[in-house]
């Protein structure tokens, strides 16, 4: 197995008002395990989606969706309580808000037994979140479980810290980052985002300095437009330009099509430093489509991007 990533897949329900005045939803499928499985299958590589979705309409439908992008489903297994699903629309300022309705999901009830069925002693690279450490007990439990054996057996993990205030306190996602940082050989923190709630700054180097100090090998420290500063993994610290967008459609996923597309490319053989490239190329395609998983980018595109990619805004 290439990459192996646990989480849920969510359905998603979107709209193009604020969600207190919408009353017309477009259906797709999403959840920040499913984008980077989708990001990360694109690439060629070898991917299944670990996870429990409910035994209803929308768990066959996302199993359905998840196998037509190339994921291997076998581990996408039916378990109790329903599929998880949020709804997304724009508040009055632009920014989105989601409502969850995955509380008590199937996914939610995942732990250790459930992702040790998987091939985790013959997996090269495991993605994790924060996203699922935050489900429940039992599921933050799962995720240091399968860490602690993906490293264990010399395969690599790497955790994106993606913070949801709406699913658990910071000090509990700060606490889940500090117990997986030494299974980590790379986490990606987005700054601000992740950095100012889980470790008190929004200054870059010392993310990454923080990140480092909890026991991670490398981190790639995500700024939106600006870029990623890249650390650790014996090399010197270097900024890493976004690639620009054609179009900025909608922002849902482009963290999960990065960290889907790195943990790909690592598998397959890539430098962290081509890697997180590549990452940045897919991120962009990502902004061009609709929800997490409405554009995602083929290798052709990630070289042609790459090959032509003038600098984006680095900051000092
Ligand atoms: N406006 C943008 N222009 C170009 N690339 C972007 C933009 N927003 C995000 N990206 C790319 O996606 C990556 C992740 O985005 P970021 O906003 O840092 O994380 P998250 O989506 O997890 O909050 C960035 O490092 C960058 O490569
Ligand atoms: O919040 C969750 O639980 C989800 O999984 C919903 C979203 O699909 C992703 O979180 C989007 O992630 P970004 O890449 O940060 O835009």
């Amino acid at each position: 197995m290439d990459v192996m990533v646990v989480g849920e897949p969510l359905a998603e329900f979107s709209a193009p008002a604020p969600l207190t005045e919408a009353d017309t939803f477009r259906l797709s499928f999403s959840g920040d395990a499913l984008n980077a499985a989708v990001a990360a299958a694109a690439t060629g590589a070898h991917v299944a989606l670990v996870t429990l979705v409910g035994d209803d309409e929308f768990g066959e439908r996302l199993i359905a969706f998840a196998a037509s992008r190339g994921v291997d489903t076998r581990w996408m297994r039916k378990g109790h309580g329903s599929t998880g699903a949020y709804a997304v629309g724009a508040d009055p300022s632009g920014e989105r808000a989601f409502a969850y309705m995955r509380s008590g999901s199937a996914a939610s009830r995942m732990g250790p037994a459930d992702v040790a069925r998987a091939p985790l002693a013959e997996t090269a690279v495991l993605l994790v979140s924060g996203v699922t450490a935050a489900l429940s007990e039992s599921c933050a439990a799962a995720v240091l479980h399968a860490a602690r054996a993906v490293d264990a057996a010399g395969g690599r993990v790497v955790y994106d810290p993606n913070y949801r205030a709406r699913l658990t306190g910071a000090e509990e996602a700060a606490a889940a980052l500090a117990a997986i940082a030494p299974a980590t050989a790379l986490v990606t923190p987005s700054c601000p985002g992740d950095s100012l709630p889980l470790l008190g700054t929004g200054d870059p180097e010392e993310t990454a300095r923080a990140c480092l100090e909890r026991g991670a090998r490398a981190v790639a420290v995500t700024r939106g437009a600006h870029g990623v500063l890249l650390a650790g993994g014996g090399a010197e610290p270097e900024r890493i330009p976004a690639v620009p967008p054609a179009a900025i459609v909608d922002q849902t996923g482009a963290g999960d099509a990065f960290a889907g597309t790195v943990a790909a490319r690592l598998a397959l053989g890539a430098s962290l430093r081509d890697a997180v490239r590549a990452g940045t190329a897919a991120a962009a395609v990502n902004l061009e489509g609709q929800g997490g998983t409405g554009r995602v980018a083929t290798p052709r595109e990630i070289e042609r991007l790459l090959a032509v990619a003038t600098p984006g805004p680095v900051a000092p």
